[in-house]
C-alpha cells in the first residue's frame, strides 16, 4: 500500500447564474409585466471526512475540484438550475490547510465530520425582483455572484495505536507482514520503507492499527534520512513499540541512536509507553541472546523482550504488551468523545 501524506489541491466553487431581464409576451396581454427569472446558486465545495481511507493517494490523480455553476434565469419566471456540491472524500485525521502550509483551515477528526470550502457564489435577481410601484417594467437585473477560488493543502497524519520505531533494517516491515494484513515491501536494505505502512493487527480478539515508520539514522530529528518526515505520524499514538536487530554488534548503541532521536524530535514521543523487542533472535545461539538482551536492558532501564518476525517467536507477546498499552487509551478515548483514535 502506497501511502501519501500531502496533497495540493486547487478547488473553485461555482459562480451564480446571472438573473433575467423578461417581459410577459402573450397573446391579447398587453405591456406583460417583467417576468425575469434569478440566476441559480453555485455549487459548494465541501470535503467530508469518511471511514475506510487511510491515504491522500486519490489526490495524486485528480487534483482540480470545481462545481459547476449555477444557470442563468430564464423568462417566465424560471430561476435557473444550481450547480452541484462537490464533496471531497477524505480520510479522518485529514487537516486542510491553506496554501502557505501553516494556516489550518479545518482538521476533520470524525467520520462524517463536513467542512465548507468554497461556497458557491449566490444567483443574481431577475427583473422580476425589481418591479415596484414607482418602475412597473424594470429593465435591470444582477449578475451572479462569482465562485470562489482557492489552493489548499491536505494533510493526514496517521493515527495509529502503535507506532514502530528502530534503525533502518531491525526488521520493522517484516513485523507488520507477519503479524498484520499490511503487505510492505521488504528488502535487506535500508530505507525500504519508504512511505509509512498501516497494518490492523488482532490479537485476543482485539484489533488496533499499527504503522510502520521509516527507519531512524542519527540525526534524523535535524531532517538527516527520512525518518524525521514521519515521526510526525506516531505523535498521537498510544504506544511504540522499539525494535533493536539482536544481529547488530551494538545492540545499545542501536537503541541510544533511536531513544536519541526521538528525544530530540519531540518530548511527547519520548514519553510514550515504550515496549523494546530485541528482534531476529532465530539467527543467534542462546548465549549471545542473553548477552545481548542484557546490554540492551543495561542500557534502556526496563526489561527487553525477545522476537523473531520470521520465526514468529515470542510475536504474539510482543502484541499482548502493546494491547494492554493501546487499550485505557481506548476506555479514555469512549468517555472523553475527544479526539478517538481513527479505527478502520
Ligand atoms: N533472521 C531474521 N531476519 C529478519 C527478521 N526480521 C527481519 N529480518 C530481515 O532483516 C532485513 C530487514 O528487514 P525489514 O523488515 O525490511 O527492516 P525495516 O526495519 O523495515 O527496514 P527499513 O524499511 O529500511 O526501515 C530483511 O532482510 C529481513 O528479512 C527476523 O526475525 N529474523
Amino acid at each position: 500500500m502506497k501511502f501519501l501524506d500531502l496533497a495540493k489541491v486547487y478547488i473553485r466553487s461555482g459562480g451564480g447564474g446571472a438573473g433575467c431581464v423578461s417581459f410577459r409576451r402573450e397573446k391579447f396581454i398587453e405591456y406583460g409585466g417583467p417576468d425575469g427569472g434569478d440566476g441559480g446558486r453555485g455549487g459548494d465545495v465541501w470535503a467530508e471526512a469518511v471511514e475506510g481511507l487511510n491515504t491522500l493517494i486519490d489526490f495524486r490523480y485528480q487534483q482540480h475540484f470545481f462545481a459547476k455553476s449555477g444557470q442563468h434565469g430564464m423568462g417566465s419566471q424560471m430561476t435557473g438550475k444550481s450547480g452541484d456540491d462537490i464533496v471531497l472524500r477524505v480520510p479522518v485525521g485529514t487537516e486542510i490547510l491553506e496554501e502557505d502550509e501553516e494556516t489550518v483551515v479545518a482538521d476533520l477528526t470524525e467520520p462524517g465530520q463536513r467542512v465548507l470550502l468554497a461556497k458557491g457564489g449566490n444567483g443574481g435577481f431577475g427583473n422580476l425582483h425589481f418591479k415596484s410601484s414607482t418602475n412597473r417594467a424594470p429593465r435591470n437585473a444582477n449578475p451572479g455572484l462569482a465562485g470562489v477560488e482557492r489552493t489548499l493543502w491536505l494533510r493526514l497524519k496517521l493515527i495509529a495505536d502503535a507506532g514502530l520505531v528502530g534503525l533502518p533494517n531491525a526488521g520493522k516491515s517484516t513485523f507488520l507482514a507477519a503479524v498484520s494484513n499490511a503487505r510492505p515491501k521488504i528488502a535487506d536494505y535500508p530505507f525500504t520503507t519508504l512511505h509509512p505502512n498501516l497494518g490492523v493487527v488482532g490479537i485476543d480478539g482485539h484489533e488496533f492499527v499499527m504503522a510502520d515508520i521509516p527507519g531512524l539514522i542519527e540525526g534524523a530529528s535535524e531532517g538527516r534520512g527520512i525518518g524525521d518526515r514521519f515521526l510526525g505520524h506516531i505523535e498521537r499514538s498510544a504506544t511504540l513499540l522499539h525494535l533493536v536487530d539482536g544481529t547488530s554488534e551494538d545492540v545499545a548503541g542501536d537503541a541510544r541512536t533511536v531513544l536519541t532521536e526521538l528525544e530530540a524530535y519531540s518530548p511527547v514521543l519520548m514519553a510514550k509507553p515504550r515496549v523494546t523487542a530485541l528482534n531476529k533472535i532465530d539467527a543467534l545461539d542462546d548465549e549471545t541472546i542473553a548477552e545481548r538482551k542484557a546490554q540492551l536492558e543495561a542500557e534502556i532501564g526496563t526489561p527487553v523482550m525477545l522476537m523473531s518476525a520470521v520465526a514468529k517467536q515470542g510475536v504474539t507477546d510482543v502484541l499482548r504488551a502493546l494491547w494492554s498499552r493501546i487499550q485505557p487509551t481506548r476506555h479514555q478515548d469512549s468517555n472523553d468523545d475527544v479526539d478517538a483514535p481513527w479505527r478502520p
